[in-house]
């Protein structure tokens, strides 16, 4: 039964995504599985809610920790009630932080504004990066051994100036920060899926670089089963991708950006990290973190993800020319966001 419930855990942390039926039906298992206290900041917000739904009936959690500036007590009874197996506690206001944080074994962080049409991610990175760093400290102070998951854009800049926050406070572990990228590979798959008219349960395609624009690389070449498509094909899928936040928030017409897939994104790259945290073998997801496969200090790729957060950051493989290209192309901007990152948290 154990077994069972963990191989339909890793179906939602790697290739296959689970049901929604597949989802509660895992939430009421009464399987025994570690204890897991799962912090969300940012509880309250368009992505906040319903990552808390997902974690709440996520059965490896047992203590899920809802934090906003405002808003939460009313999220935390409301998710409450939901017969699942974790407790649920409210936290609002900066007084309330250590304790939302204490414990913690995963904090994911979704608080920040969200785009409107016209913007980039980097138009959030004045109000965002203060958010990111004022959290990044608590984090410090509350949780330091807990593992990251910062969804909170602009990501390629947001995941170094935690970074630097962590260096100052000495706790950094480049093991344990991840920047989510999982919504990239959930739109690559669907859309290949889409077009090559396959399954999209038993689709794989890994999205490696970082995560705004041209710097989100979709590798099609690697994609599984391989449907051999077309090159023009291929380039309109990649710029589909590489779009796929700005389809959502244009058609959201300012009422801002990508909330219900970026929470399930959310919870599937959050649950690989429990089943890692618990001893699962080879959960590999793409994330962006402290890297060496290329230049730059962080980058996007497949990570195999372990007891300690990151195992083992995996090469990036054969690229296509087309990719080669992309990936010369990406470097330049995603080397400025991440300084504009480390800038700003060695600044302020
Ligand atoms: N990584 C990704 O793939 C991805 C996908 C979608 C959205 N995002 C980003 O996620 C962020 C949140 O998006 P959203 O749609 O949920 O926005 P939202 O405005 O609906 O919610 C953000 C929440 O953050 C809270 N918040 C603000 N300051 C805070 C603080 N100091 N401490 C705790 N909470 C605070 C707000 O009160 C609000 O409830 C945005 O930056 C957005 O760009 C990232
Ligand atoms: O596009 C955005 O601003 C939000 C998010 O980064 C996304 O990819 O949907």
């Amino acid at each position: 039964m154990r077994t069972a419930v963990l191989r339909s855990l890793r179906s939602a942390a790697a290739r296959s995504a689970p049901s929604s039926s597949d989802l509660l039906r895992r939430g009421f298992s009464s399987e025994s599985v570690p204890e897991r206290k799962v912090v969300v900041l940012g509880a309250a917000g368009g992505i906040g809610q319903p990552l808390a739904l997902l974690m709440k009936i996520n059965p490896l959690v047992s203590k899920l920790s809802l934090y906003d500036i405002a808003g939460t007590p009313g999220v935390a009874a409301d998710v409450g009630h939901i017969n699942s197996r974790s407790e649920v506690a409210g936290y609002v206001g900066e007084d309330q932080l250590g304790q939302a944080l204490e414990g913690a074994d995963l904090v994911i962080i979704p608080a920040g504004v969200p785009r409107k049409p016209g913007m980039t991610r980097d138009d959030l990175f004045n109000i965002n990066a203060g958010i990111v760093k004022s959290l990044c400290t608590a984090i410090a102070k509350y949780c330091p051994s807990a593992i990251v998951n910062m969804i909170s854009n602009p990501v390629n800049s947001t995941v170094p100036i935690a970074a630097e926050v962590f260096k100052k406070a000495g706790t950094y572990d480049e093991k344990k920060l991840f920047g989510v990228t999982t919504l990239d590979v959930v739109r690559a798959k669907t859309f290949y899926a889409g077009k090559a008219n396959l399954p999209v349960a038993g689709v794989d395609v890994p999205v490696v670089g970082g995560h705004a624009g041209i710097t989100i690389l979709p590798l099609f070449s690697q994609a599984s089963p391989q449907a051999n498509l077309p090159e023009d094909v291929i380039k309109a899928l990649t710029k589909r991708t590489q779009d796929g936040g700005t389809e959502v928030v244009e058609a959201k017409a300012g009422k801002g950006s990508a909330t219900l897939s970026m929470a399930y994104a959310g919870a599937v790259f959050a649950d690989a990290c429990l089943e890692g945290l618990n001893g699962v073998p080879d959960v590999v997801q793409c994330s962006f973190v402290q890297s060496s496969v290329t230049e730059l200090p962080f980058f996007a790729s497949k990570v195999v993800l372990g007891k300690n957060g990151v195992e083992k950051v995996l090469d990036l493989g054969p690229l296509s020319d087309y990719e080669k290209e992309g990936l010369e192309k990406l470097k330049p901007e995603l080397k400025a966001s991440i300084e504009k990152g480390i800038k700003f948290a060695n600044d302020n």
